[in-house]
């Protein structure tokens, strides 16, 4: 069975804005998109700006209706789901964000920031959280000491790392991968792009990795589609 499967899902955006209103059509930010995602795969989105990456992102997130078409996830209806699904979407569907600095609390330590997801899901006791936390942090290159640290002590490498661990802590079963590197140096963007590798191969995660760099959706990717004006074509990838 597919994990997510998107099916012919549109979207536009209406503008409250008198001029925009008075437009005969609105441009629509998704057109009829169609992909599926099987386990352990990496779906890469490319794209230039204003393509519709992150609006199919957070679609995919459960954070915005559609206005057509249906997402599937683990073979759950995304927007028809039951309290008690929408529990479980939580653990299973998790997010990395370009800007590794404002998902985090600054007033939050690495240890509080990584254990959240624990806390909310899993009953741990204070030196069982700190454990599982030092575990995350070697598995994303990071060292137990870093857990004592807050944001503005770490680059934004590190704090990418941190987002990182987070969003494995609960082992997911799908990421979403918003641009993750793209604000880091190239150096930087090289380290993370193995180490989420490196990650996929060893939990059997899948990621749909949306950027506008070539390069890094192909590092990740088993499977690339380009999106222009809100329309997605699968490409042949080389490998
Ligand atoms: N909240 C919004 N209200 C109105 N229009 C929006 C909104 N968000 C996005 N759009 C429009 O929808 C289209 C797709 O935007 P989206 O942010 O999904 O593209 P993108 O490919 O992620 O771009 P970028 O790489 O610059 O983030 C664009 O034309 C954008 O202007």
């Amino acid at each position: 069975m597919s994990l997510l499967i998107v099916d012919h899902v549109t979207k536009t955006y209406t503008s409250s804005h008198w001029f925009r209103a008075k437009r005969k059509e609105e441009e629509a930010a998704l057109s009829g998109v169609s992909f599926v995602v099987e386990p352990g795969m990496c779906m890469g989105i490319l794209g230039e700006s204003g393509a519709g990456k992150s609006t199919l992102g957070r679609i995919v997130l459960g954070l915005l209706p559609p206005d057509s078409g249906r997402i599937s996830f683990n073979g759950v209806d995304l927007y028809r789901a039951t309290r008690r699904e929408r529990k479980r979407l939580r653990r299973d569907l998790q997010v990395v964000f370009q800007d590794s600095y404002s998902a985090v609390n600054p007033r939050m330590s690495v240890l509080q920031i990584i254990g959240e997801p624990l806390r909310n899901f899993e009953r741990l006791s204070a030196q069982e959280e700190r454990r599982v936390v030092a575990g995350l942090l070697e598995t994303v290159g990071l060292v137990t000491d870093d857990m004592h640290k807050h944001p503005q002590q770490m680059s934004g490498g590190q704090l990418q790392r941190v987002n990182i661990a987070r969003a494995i802590a609960l082992k997911p079963k799908l990421i979403v991968l918003d641009e993750p590197v793209s604000s880091l140096d190239m150096i930087v963007q090289k380290q993370i792009l193995y180490h989420l590798k490196e990650l996929k191969e060893k939990y059997g995660l899948s990621y749909l990795f949306i950027s506008h760099d070539l390069l890094a959706v192909n590092v990740l990717s088993d499977r690339v589609a380009i999106m222009d004006k809100g329309k997605l074509e699968l490409m042949l990838k080389e490998s």
